[in-house]
């Protein structure tokens, strides 16, 4: 307050008084602490009036613990010392109210030193005291609930220094409040960001806005945490001061999830190759963990490790890795897998889990190694994810680490899963589950890129078709595994033979096709004669020893065809050309094939249609007992009369019916339609002796042949004696070993056996020891020479000598001249056949020739 410039001094001084006294509480105290005067204010503030108050010690405004106390009375002693006192003091009122006076005392001495009285000057900070007490109450319980809290938060003044951390704080980044209080929590916390981000986080928080972000934030001990940071920059109007509230959450896992799963997850869904997600996992992984530098190997069945993802090792270390085997000393990752435990190596320089390994990784500068088992579902090893460490590594992240690994694990065994899956199907759709080789479409898909490689080029390109020889009978005879055993060895052989751009595939059953790319057709037909000597390299199956021939079409590219489907075509055409020229050969397309294959694929057609209809018949020719003219027996003969093609001679329809799978029912069909006619003509009252039918080799691997005869016998009333079976020399040539078993259990139900064509073979004489029979037929080639060629004669008549030492029937097959006929009956021949006594016949037809046989 001014009260003007021209008064002196003590007028000056007086004014300032007064204008104390008008606003400040003032009282005047006897040493003694007796009031002597109070100005208004101060008398106000007590609740009492001056002659109440004056001459009152000053005690009476003091709460009784405070005027009984020591204090009190040294705040006295003080003062009359001449000791001025200050401070915050509660008083109580006329009324017993309390309140609270912000109290200077100035004891006022005299010329001698002497205190005279005690000035007080009072304020009341009732208000205040109690505001800042609810305050101060208010802060504990803000501290008490902050320090509860697992978010870490730190208040910073406008120089970023801290101020203060809750316990929170300590929880998350190891400091505790006395460590850092004061300290610069950017260059504490945020040492890792850039200038840059700094800098626009503090121009953000400028503005007033709050600033929130993910960060990774360090510990005391180094550990990192990802923490999501949210800073409020606060103006306090009572101090007027900026500070900064950041709440820091730890969001390390969120991350390692959002990151890794999320990004991931992702890439597999797109469904990017292997070593892109797995290196994408890594990636990431060393982005939350810069300290790391990941590596992901896989163990493949031979127990053997291959690197799929290290982005960040060199790629010449990785290649040293590739192939190394998994076992008890093989660095972190190769025990490991051989554990399929985790195996942590700290220092490689000394661990003697590297000591065979140790020189390809220190010079990079790795000291330690962490390797986990990655595993599938049923835990077996998959691969191993393995962090390799430059610096020592830091206890404090261990837990860091191990979620990551966690995390990294899971997500590479679904990776590798995967792709395992992926690879399953991928086999499944396009490898044959049987041999291993490319299937039909995959076949395709090679053979046509190398037909196009070859035109591109302007090189030759062979096609060759395999197929297996009496493949069927051997599935037939010796059951499905053993025709697996012989595909499986065709297969593997059929490999050994080729480079590797050469193309293997199976079509289909026992059809195999190579494709040989940069080949004409000189250095096909090598290889194919040494293909089918690989192929025939015998094989054990159960007790037996197979040796299975190939027969092999051979086209080439391109004067053969430009397409896979042309060349394959016309292998195949080739393919069965060999196989009309005997088993086991190879020939090579020629033009002329097209015209043969596509009538004996039209005749195959007609015969498939024609197989259990009317189409098919049996014809009967008679065998005549030479001596008394009476019927010995019928043979039983096939007809085909096709209604486009007319009638098909046996001779070409039964070897089709042979090559194309149909003769076992061609067998079944003739013995049940055999024995029905006969068992017909027998109730239409002709005396029938008996029926021959011809079986192929190939009925004998029915092993339940002897109980269909038996079946079709007893269904027509007949006796295992009404029926012969014709068979051929062949059946003895038959690897099949059920062949003779089942011939004997056929002639142990009393069926006869006759060998046909008698006298062709080479080995006539030997298998009739090895193949009792009750009957040879002497083939009609010799029956045909006898009159011109004397050696025919004396052939006859040793086959006859035969006949009857071995006392069997021998029967002269193909008479058709009376000359004939004379020279056999004169040898002693005692059945004939032929057209001199007879044409095969329809059945219904025999009634009338017997007739006309007797009346002769
Ligand atoms: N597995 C089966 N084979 C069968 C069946 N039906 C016939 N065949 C075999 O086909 C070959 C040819 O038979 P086919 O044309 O019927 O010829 C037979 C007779 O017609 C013929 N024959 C009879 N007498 C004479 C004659 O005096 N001269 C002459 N040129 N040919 C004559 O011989 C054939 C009978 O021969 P075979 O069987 O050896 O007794 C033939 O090999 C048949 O076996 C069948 O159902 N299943």
């Amino acid at each position: 307050m001014n009260h003007g410039a021209g008064q002196n001094p003590a007028a000056q001084q007086l004014a300032q008084l007064r204008a104390l006294d008008d606003v400040m509480a003032i009282a005047e105290f006897a040493p003694d602490g007796t009031l002597r005067r109070a100005n208004q204010h101060y008398l106000a503030l007590l609740g009492c009036t001056a002659d109440v108050a004056v001459g009152s010690h000053h005690s009476r405004w003091c709460t009784p613990a405070t005027a009984a106390s020591t204090d009190y009375a040294g705040l006295w002693q003080a003062l009359r010392r001449g000791q001025a006192q200050a401070g915050p003091v509660e008083r109580e009122r006329m009324d017993g109210s309390s309140c609270w006076l912000q109290s200077t005392y100035a004891p006022v001495v005299d010329s001698s030193g002497q205190v005279t009285e005690v000035l007080e000057v009072a304020a009341d900070v009732t208000d205040r005291l109690l505001r800042e007490r609810a305050d101060a109450a208010h802060l504990r319980r803000l501290s008490l609930a902050s320090d509860t809290s697992d978010a870490a938060i730190v208040v910073t003044d406008a120089q970023a220094r801290i101020l203060y951390v809750n316990a929170g704080f300590t929880r998350l980044l190891g400091w505790r409040a006395d460590e850092v209080a004061g300290q610069d929590a950017v260059a504490l916390l945020l040492s890792n960001q850039a200038p840059v981000a700094i800098e626009a986080f503090r121009a953000t928080l400028r503005t007033g806005r709050p600033v929130e972000r993910e960060r990774i934030a360090l510990g005391k001990n180094g550990q990192s945490r990802w923490v999501k940071v949210i800073s409020h920059p606060i103006f306090d109007e009572l101090d007027g001061r900026r500070y900064t509230v950041s709440v820091y959450t730890d969001i390390t896992q969120a991350k390692v999830h959002a990151a890794l799963q999320h990004r991931v997850l992702e890439a597999m869904a797109r469904e990017r190759p292997l070593t892109e997600v797995l290196e994408l996992i890594c990636r990431q992984v060393e982005h939350l963990a810069p300290e790391v530098c990941a590596s992901i190997l896989e163990v493949d069945e031979q127990g053997r490790l291959h690197p799929l993802a290290a982005p960040n090792l060199p790629a010449s270390y990785s290649r040293q890795l590739d192939g190394l085997p998994i076992g008890p000393i093989g660095g972190s990752c190769g025990t490991a897998a051989w554990r399929n435990a985790p195996v942590m190596v700290d220092d490689i320089a000394t661990d003697p889990l590297w000591a065979p390994y140790r020189e390809l990784i220190l010079p990079l500068g790795y000291t330690g190694c962490w390797s986990t088992p990655i595993r599938n579902s049923q835990g077996g090893v998959l691969g191993t994810f393995a962090f390799y460490f430059s610096q020592p590594r830091n206890t404090a992240s261990a837990a860091f680490h191990q979620r990551l690994v966690d995390s990294c694990t899971h997500l590479c065994a679904l990776a590798l899963q995967r792709e395992r899956t992926r690879q399953h199907i991928r086999q499944l759709a396009f490898y044959d589950s049987l041999t291993g080789l490319p299937n039909r479409s995959l076949l395709h898909a090679r053979a046509d890129q190398a037909i196009a490689a070859a035109a591109r080029s302007r090189e030759t390109l062979a096609v060759l078709f395999v197929d297996l020889d009496r493949f069927k009978q051997v599935n037939d005879s010796l059951g499905h595994p053993a025709g697996d055993a012989v595909l499986r060895h065709a297969a593997a052989q059929l490999q050994l033979e080729l480079r590797a751009s050469d193309i293997a595939g199976r079509l289909s059953g026992d059809e195999f096709v190579v494709v040989l790319p940069q080949c004409d057709a000189g250095h096909a037909a090598e290889i194919v004669a040494r293909l089918q000597a690989l192929v025939a390299t015998p094989l054990a199956v159960g007790s037996s020893t197979l040796s299975v021939t190939a027969s092999v079409g051979v086209a080439m590219f391109p004067e053969d065809g430009r397409s896979m489907d042309a060349l394959l075509q016309r292998a195949d055409m080739a393919m069965y050309q060999a196989k009309t020229g005997g088993r086991g050969r190879f020939c090579f397309f020629s033009a002329g094939m097209n015209d043969v294959v596509q009538q004996r694929l039209v005749l195959e057609t007609a015969l498939r249609q024609a197989m259990g209809t009317a189409q098919m018949q049996l014809h009967y020719q008679p065998q005549i007992d030479m001596a008394s003219g009476r019927l010995h027996g019928v043979e039983a003969l096939a007809r085909w009369t096709d209604p486009r093609l007319g009638e098909i001679e046996p001779a070409r329809f039964i070897p089709l019916a042979e090559d194309c799978g149909l003769i076992a029912d061609l067998g079944r069909w003739a013995l049940r339609e055999a024995c029905r006619q006969l068992a017909q003509w027998r109730s239409d009252g002709l005396t029938v002796p008996s029926v021959s039918v011809n079986l192929s080799p190939t009925s004998f691997h029915d092993r339940e042949l002897a109980r269909t005869i038996a079946q079709t016998l007893a269904q027509h009333a007949l006796a295992p004696q009404d029926l012969t079976l014709e068979l051929t020399e062949s059946v003895l040539l038959d690897a099949n070993p059920s062949t003779l078993q089942t011939i004997a259990e056929v002639r142990a139900l009393g069926v006869r056996m006759s060998m046909d064509d008698f006298g062709t073979g080479y080995s006539s004489l030997s298998y009739l020891r090895r193949l009792p029979v009750d009957e040879i037929k002497l083939d009609r080639s010799f029956v045909a020479d006898l009159e011109s060629d004397g050696a025919a004669r004396a052939l006859s008549n040793a086959i006859l000598e035969i006949g009857r030492s071995l006392k069997l029937t021998v029967v002269a097959e193909g008479v058709e001249t009376a000359a004939q006929d004379s020279l056999l009956r004169a040898q002693g021949y005692a059945v004939a056949q032929g057209y001199l006594v007879a044409r095969p016949m329809a059945g219904d037809a025999l009634g009338g020739w017997l007739g006309r046989m007797a009346g002769r």
